[in-house]
């Protein structure tokens, strides 16, 4: 599959190219995209320009219907669509077909926004006046996507941009072309009008020049806190709006009153469905001390029978890492956790199977601190480590540590422990007897802290990153 740039409604190529592969069979060339830069995002940025006023003030219902038939096409593909994000994610079918659809409700949720009322009219405090409310589009949106959410994230992102009148430059990440570009396309034969959704791909250079473009109004960025700050430093420098999400250690509290079976299922899925590779992913597992031999025991045996495979195997339940430096990552961080004092329960070595690929047995890292690196950094695969503690107080404390704040949970019987947790934790999110991962798309996203920054995301939360307000007062 050969791959293209989507600049002003054409198909462009660019003189270089590199290959995505399948990280379950790393011989396996899933597209070669083309390598853009500085060229193709100025291009992009133009294209969106000139279509901006057109789409701005397009009837909100033009729009809506836009997203919808995106939504209805995406759905109607969501098989194929799930095949291709298997292949190049490496998550599984049933997970990466879950996305597709997921991604298909994005579209329709803001058809839906488009036509709602998000303005305001009201009394003047002075006799005779009226003062409404506008929300206008911002103008031209810049959206830089990770790999891990190939099309849920791009979608939650362009879908808001384009429903309140934005034009959208999306550069996604360098492992997942062939989604995106899938996406694009159907973006396209649904009626976008030129220049109203661009795609620049390539790697090394687009991120920056899209960053640093003073013909972006506002970008929308989800990857590591260290590019995110960069993407903030270039952003603000030029005025531009800026909304960063940047992943989570997220604490997963398990007191001595749950139910042990359910607890560790809520871990299990948490720690290491999707690979690990969520930046909600309960990471970090905080047991009170009486149940705390049980659960890691429990834990472990249930970690150790997960059937890691090829993302298209239908028997496999935790795909491969989605690609090499990730999975270094993954594997550099048990020997981290160990040389800190961890004590590796089950997993962490890579696995060969029948195919060449980025392939780790789940594990578990028992008898971590909570100051060690492996509790305080993002790792982003199929590790979890626990932290023993004495009681619920000691659990919130240890909750409550560290630079990020995404997602926090807590398995428990008690109401008023539930209720307490809810009340006090540090994070943006918050699930009882749930797993930290897996949200909804119709209400905010994000996090407090070094999670975070800017307005939320998704839902009816992301009218606000994605219009400006103008105040009109109207005499007689
Ligand atoms: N919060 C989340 O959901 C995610 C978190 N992560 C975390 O990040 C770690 C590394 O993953 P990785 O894929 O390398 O993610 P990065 O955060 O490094 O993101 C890479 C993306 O950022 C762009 N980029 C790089 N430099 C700049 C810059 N100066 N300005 C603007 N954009 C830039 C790149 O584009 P270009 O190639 O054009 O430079 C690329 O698309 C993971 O291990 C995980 O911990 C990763 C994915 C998702
Ligand atoms: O937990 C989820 O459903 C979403 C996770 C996510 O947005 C991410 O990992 O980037």
């Amino acid at each position: 599959m050969k791959l293209s740039h989507l600049i002003d409604g054409e198909w462009v190529a660019s003189d270089a190219s590199a290959a995505s592969i399948n990280p379950s069979n790393t011989e396996e060339v899933v597209a070669h995209y083309p390598l853009g830069g500085a060229a193709e995002v100025d291009a992009a940025v133009a294209a969106a320009r000139r279509a901006f006023g057109g789409w701005a003030a397009a009837s909100p219902e033009v729009r809506s219907d836009l997203l919808d038939r995106v939504g209805s096409t995406v759905m109607a593909r969501a098989a194929e669509l799930g095949e291709l994000l298997a292949r190049e994610e490496g998550k599984t079918r049933a997970e990466a077909t879950g996305e597709v659809m997921r991604a298909a409700r994005i579209f329709k949720y803001f058809a839906g926004e488009a036509l709602r009322r998000h303005g305001r009219t009201l009394e003047s405090t002075r006799p005779g006046l009226d003062v409404e409310v506008w929300r206008e589009a911002v103008g031209v949106v810049g959206l830089i996507t990770p790999w891990n959410f190939p099309i849920a994230i791009p979608a939650w992102k362009a879908a808001p941009a384009l429903a309140f009148g934005n034009t959208v430059v999306l550069k996604p990440a360098q492992h997942t072309p062939a989604v995106a570009h899938a996406l694009a396309a159907i973006i396209a034969e649904c009626g976008a009008p030129a220049g109203v959704f661009n795609l620049v791909l390539g790697q090394g250079q687009v991120g920056a020049a899209v960053a640093a473009h003073p013909g972006i109004d506002a970008i929308s960025f989800t990857g590591s806190q260290a590019v995110g700050g960069k993407v903030a430093q270039a952003a603000v420098a030029r005025g531009a709006r800026v909304q960063l999400e940047m992943g989570g250690k997220n604490p997963l509290v398990v007191l001595a009153d749950a139910n042990l079976d359910r607890a560790v299922a809520i871990a299990l899925d948490g720690g290491f469905f999707q690979t690990g590779q969520r930046c909600t992913a309960s990471s970090r597992v905080i047991v009170e001390d009486a149940v705390h031999d049980r659960f890691v025991a429990a834990l472990a045996e249930r970690a150790s029978a997960l059937r890691v495979g090829a993302a298209l195997d239908p028997a496999t339940e935790v795909g491969p890492a989605s690609n090499q430096s990730q999975y270094e990552q993954n594997l550099r961080y048990i020997d981290i956790a160990t040389a800190d004092g961890g004590r590796l329960v089950t997993g962490g070595d890579a696995l060969r199977l029948d195919t060449p690929g980025y392939y780790m047995r789940p594990a578990l890292i028992a008898d971590t601190a909570p100051d060690m690196r492996i509790n305080r950094e993002e790792v982003f695969g199929p590790l979890v480590s626990t932290v023993r503690v004495k009681d619920y107080d000691e659990a919130l404390a240890v909750a409550n540590q560290g630079d990020f704040g995404l997602s926090a949970g807590i398995v428990t019987t008690s109401l008023a422990r539930a209720r307490h947790f809810r009340r006090n934790v540090r994070a943006g999110m918050v699930m009882v007897n749930l797993p930290t991962a897996g949200v909804d798309y119709h209400v905010p996203f994000g996090g407090t802290r070094g999670s975070s920054y800017g307005p939320r995301e998704q839902g009816f939360a992301a009218v606000d990153f994605y219009t400006q307000m103008k105040t009109v007062y109207v005499g007689d």
